[in-house]
């Protein structure tokens, strides 16, 4: 039953923690990152009200400590995944017909939980499974997940309100009906945020959910998973299970009841899920919905005009933070000869002052890649440089797995313009530059904008206005989220919706509407007031 028209207003995003020396919230998170240390979690999966506890243990390690053990989860097998989709169906209903008050309810308070009970927990689970450093983890799992949550009722709130118009003698209506069948949500190691966000904006919805997060990310899901539960979300709504992609991918995209694929991760694996789910066209109830943000080759160009303090600035933090595990990061960039050698100098030097190693020594900007399969990808990117003619490497070149997964922030210089590292994602800390004429702009602007097949992010850095107009027309279809005297990373949810085109996916803009009208599947409803009672029109009467 519904007695009002209830108000979500815009909210304003969460304030995010320095965690400066000295501070209480330092002294909290550091407690907070040893008891997760020491604890040994005993990770299950959740399908309906159950705790499912397969026994077949996988340990997790910390990135930079791989002699060290977090603990285990619990992996399944397609037996879950069937189990999975059946408590999700059974949900269904449900949750449906739940009032949107009360579902929205439950994501705010979610959100409550992180920004206070669970901050340091998620914080901390982020720091260790993954590998973020402190402020790291506190603008991903703490704020841009507890921003997704608010943002996301407000916005679906909004979507709620949208209503056709009704001439005399009717009513229109607008339903804005869940899709029929369940989600399933894919998601990737590198952000928190995001592996909550592609179940909770489905589920929100009244969509009911299997989620299957990667295995490196597991521990902080099962956070996130926990405090969904503590808010009230109804069992089954989310299912979160933990098996190889393709044992997933076989049970749920030859489901009937498929009705959609919220994914982030590679472009290699949502090209495959897409043939997949073509090949079985036909076989399910409804078209699936196919969402998918993947991969980058994000560019920073700089014009002659740029401050080289700020260009430099926006490299450094562009490229390295996360160790560049960002789909977003600066991974090359395009530098003017009349500045280039005081960009590189001064980028070489300020590598120079950045300390690399454990999350748990606040003092480390730099920590580890994610796994051993991450770390050796990236390593042969950095042996190919060494050992190539068209390159030479400035910064960095060095990496070391024997206590963990650590590799230098390195800078390759090229001269050739479609130099391998200019154009595929190498997803770790290193950033390729390439020197071009001062005079040659425009040139250089084509070569930005066909260099790559990705087209996520991007910044121009200039002073001088023509440039930026010029760099802003041209590159337009370069990238889905385009930076003016910035760094191309950062995306704030509610400020900057998020989302590349091209290679980088289907940009439906997560934290944003758009992305929420994928999750929706409308039905017009017209109630006529005043019914005819007779099918002959005046027209027909004879003169
Ligand atoms: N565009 C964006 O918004 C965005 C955001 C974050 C990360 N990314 C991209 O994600 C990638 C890094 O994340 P990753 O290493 O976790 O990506 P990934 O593609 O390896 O894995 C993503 C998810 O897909 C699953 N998976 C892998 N193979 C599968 C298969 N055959 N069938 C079904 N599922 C499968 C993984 O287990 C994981 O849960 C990078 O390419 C990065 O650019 C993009
Ligand atoms: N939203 C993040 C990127 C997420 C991809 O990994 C940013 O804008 O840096």
């Amino acid at each position: 039953m519904s007695l009002g028209y209830f108000a979500y207003p815009m909210p304003v995003n969460e304030p995010v923690y320095g965690y400066a020396a000295g501070s209480a919230e330092r002294k909290q998170l550091k407690k907070v990152v040893a008891e997760l240390k020491k604890a040994e979690a005993d990770i299950p999966m959740y399908i309906g009200a159950e705790e499912v506890r397969t026994g077949n243990k996988v340990a997790l390690h910390p990135p930079h400590e791989t002699a060290h053990t977090l603990g285990y989860f619990h992996e399944g097998n397609e037996s879950h995944v069937k189990q999975a989709i059946n408590a999700a169906l059974a949900a269904k209903e449900n949750w449906a017909a739940m009032p949107w008050e009360d579902r929205a309810h439950i994501f705010l308070k979610a959100a409550d939980l992180l920004a206070g009970k669970y901050r340091y927990q998620i914080n901390g689970a982020t720091m260790l499974g993954q590998s973020k450093n402190a402020f790291q983890a506190e603008i991903d799992s703490a704020c841009e997940l507890i921003d997704f949550l608010r943002f996301n009722v407000h916005f679906l709130s909004e979507i709620y309100k949208q209503q056709p118009n009704s001439a005399p003698g009717m009513h229109n209506r607008m339903e804005w009906r869940p899709l029929e069948g369940f989600v399933l949500a894919v998601t990737p190691f590198n952000f928190t945020a995001i592996a909550g966000n592609l179940p909770t904006s489905a589920a929100m919805c009244g969509n009911v959910i299997v989620w299957k997060p990667a295995h490196t990310q597991i521990f902080a899901a099962q956070v996130f998973m926990r405090v969904l539960k503590e808010a009230g979300l109804p069992d089954g709504v989310i299912n979160l299970i933990y098996v190889d992609g393709p044992v997933l991918g076989n049970v749920c995209f030859s489901h009937p009841d498929f009705a959609g694929v919220h994914f982030t991760g590679s472009t290699g694996v949502f090209n495959q899920m897409w043939k997949t789910i073509g090949e079985n066209v036909g076989n399910y109830k409804v078209y699936p919905r196919i969402v998918g943000e993947t991969g980058g080759k994000d560019f920073v160009l700089v014009h002659k005009s740029a401050d080289v303090d700020a260009t430099v600035t926006a490299l450094v933090r562009g490229a390295f933070e996360f160790q560049g595990q960002k789909c977003s990061a600066a991974s090359r960039a395009y530098l003017p000869s009349n500045i280039a050698q005081a960009i590189k100098d001064k980028l070489v030097a300020e590598l120079k002052t950045m300390k690399m190693g454990s999350v748990e020594d606040f003092t480390n900007f730099m920590n580890a890649v994610i796994d051993e399969k991450a770390f050796d990808r990236i390593a042969k990117y950095i042996d190919a440089a060494k050992q190539s003619s068209d390159a030479t490497i400035i910064a960095g070149g060095n990496y070391d797995k024997s206590k963990g997964y650590f590799i230098e922030p390195t800078v390759i210089e090229t001269s050739n313009s479609k130099y391998v590292a200019l154009c595929e994602e190498i997803f770790g800390p290193v950033l390729t530059v390439y020197v071009y004429d001062e005079n040659k702009f425009e040139e250089t602007i084509e070569l930005v904008n066909t260099t790559s097949p990705y087209a996520l992010t991007g910044s121009i850095i200039a002073q001088d206005r023509d440039a930026i107009v010029l760099a802003t027309e041209k590159l337009r279809n370069a990238a889905g989220n385009f930076y003016i005297n910035d760094k191309p990373t950062g995306a704030v949810v509610g400020q900057q919706p998020f989302g590349g085109a091209r290679a980088s996916g289907t940009n439906d803009k997560a934290g944003s509407m758009l992305n929420l009208y994928r999750w929706l599947s409308a039905r017009t409803i017209k109630e006529t007031f005043n019914p005819p009672t007779d099918y002959r029109y005046p027209f027909l009467q004879a003169d």
